[in-house]
């Protein structure tokens, strides 16, 4: 078993560069199979177990892939490639659902597995099937699976989403870069993942505009070719070294920090009283001696996002006063708050509120993560703490985060990465340390 440790104590300095974004590589690696010419050679695309998985779901669909350095190459010109996405991908990652549109725009059918819901949340999904049938898709939910086919091609539609959904904005886009006619997406998600993957469609010969704002306009075109593109940085990452940074009273440029993907992020922290200094490539954090108190509210961008709500609750368990989280985009993202109180954090919960009141004391526990960002949450936590954080469930975190404990690490922190044998071999030390290398 691995296990992440963290002393605390250590105020960061220095600097760490952000990988490319895990929430818009995937949806572009999916992208990839609508090009019926050519191989797309994609950049900045990080080694995260997110990323392999979609390597074995495209594998799997019979494309040709080739993923070192971060690099991915991508050729999807079989004429027969397979239709289907198992559940084994899809349950160790949601966003597997996503080559249901270009499966079903490429080969008229798709046989997906139905994702279910997850620690966070139930997530349905309902809108990006809502889309393909506007598009004239037939869809079938049987044995946990979704089956949809289409005779010939998708005709283009108007679109309402009854809730801006990352997801399904994009599952639709690229089912409609190849339908018949003009599709327009009313009430679409904002993100800066989805601008790069509109970017990316363009670059392929696709026609769609408005991505970015509330509607977007696709003009259907016949085919496809592979192009190349470079991966937006990951400003879910970026945040959550900027958090670290501030938590410790440190001082760290966090390159590839972008002003307009982090807006309300800069915005709560310098609230909190923290020093940021937005640079071309990057901004640097320098953390106060005493933060102050705010109040956040998730929304879909460009409001304040949800994958920064644990790490920035942990931050607030630092704040002199009351602070509230409220979370409105998953109805169950608070499971993170039950670890950090067995760290001696003062959070009660009210609905979808979460009030805390700091600053709190923090203390080093075994400590464990239902989602990935709950555990980068938990090590940031231990960074602050008296004593030993020690985080187990690495599977979380190695979803979206390139070894978080070497670029620590190389800030100053006292953080590793241990292999135990198991938990019989646990010594009276603490842990037995049988090798300490990244899975990567
Ligand atoms: C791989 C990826 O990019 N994941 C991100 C994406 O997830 P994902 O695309 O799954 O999230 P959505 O934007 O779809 O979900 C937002 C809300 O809409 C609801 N909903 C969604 C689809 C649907 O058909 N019906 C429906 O009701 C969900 O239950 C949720 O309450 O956006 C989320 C919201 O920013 C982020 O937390 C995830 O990190
Ligand atoms: C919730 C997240 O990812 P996913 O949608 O893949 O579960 C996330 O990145 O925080």
């Amino acid at each position: 078993m691995e296990k992440i440790i963290v002393r605390g104590g250590k105020r960061l300095t220095g600097s760490v560069r952000t990988e490319g974004a895990k929430n818009a590589v995937l949806p572009v690696l999916a992208a990839s199979l609508l090009a019926e010419k050519g191989t797309s050679t994609i950049y900045d695309v990080p080694p995260l177990a997110d990323v392999y998985t979609m390597q074995s779901v495209l594998n799997h669909l019979q494309m040709d892939v080739s993923y070192e350095n971060g690099v991915f190459t991508a050729n999807a010109e079989k004429r027969s490639l397979r239709p289907t996405a198992p559940f084994e991908y899809v349950r160790k990652m949601r966003a597997s659902f996503l080559v249901m549109g270009p499966l079903l725009a490429r080969t008229g059918r798709a046989h997906v597995a139905l994702p279910g819901g997850c620690a966070i949340g139930s997530r349905p999904i309902d809108q990006h099937l809502k889309g393909f049938e506007a598009m004239g898709a037939s869809v079938e939910i049987g044995q946990g699976y979704i089956e949809a086919r289409v005779n010939g091609r998708l005709q283009g539609a108007k679109i309402y989403l009854d809730v801006p959904s990352v997801g399904a904005t994009e599952n639709i886009m690229m089912a409609a870069a190849m339908a018949e006619g003009t599709t327009i997406i009313e009430n679409v998600a904002e993100e800066p993942e989805i601008v790069c993957l509109a970017n990316y469609l363009n670059a392929m010969g696709g026609v769609v505009r408005g991505a970015g704002t509330d509607t977007i306009r696709i003009e259907g075109v016949d085919r496809l070719e592979a192009a190349d593109h470079t991966i937006i940085p990951d400003r879910i990452e970026a945040g959550t070294f900027m958090v670290a940074a501030a938590i410790t009273g440190g001082d760290v440029f966090v390159e590839g920090a972008l002003t307009e993907h982090l807006r309300p992020l800069v915005a709560k922290m310098r609230e909190m009283g923290v020093v940021i200094e937005e640079k071309d490539n990057g901004m640097r954090v320098i953390g106060p001696d005493i933060l102050r108190p705010v109040d956040i509210k998730t929304m879909p961008h460009p409001g304040f996002p949800t994958d920064m709500q644990a790490q920035f609750m942990i931050l607030l368990t630092q704040a002199k006063g009351t602070s509230v989280a409220t979370e409105t985009v998953f109805e169950n993202r608070f499971m993170h708050v039950e670890e950090f109180r067995r760290m001696n954090a003062a959070i009660k919960i009210e609905d979808r509120s979460a009030i805390i009141t700091g600053p709190a004391r923090l203390q080093g526990a075994e400590v464990s993560a239902t989602d990935l960002r709950a555990a980068a949450a938990l090590v940031i936590a231990g960074l602050v703490s008296e004593g030993e954080t020690v985080l187990t469930e690495l599977r979380h975190i190695d979803r979206g985060y390139v070894d978080i404990h070497k670029k620590l690490q190389n800030l100053g922190a006292r953080v590793e990465r241990v292999t135990v044998e198991d938990e019989k071999d646990v010594s009276d030390a603490g842990i037995h340390i049988v090798n300490n290398e990244a899975i990567h």
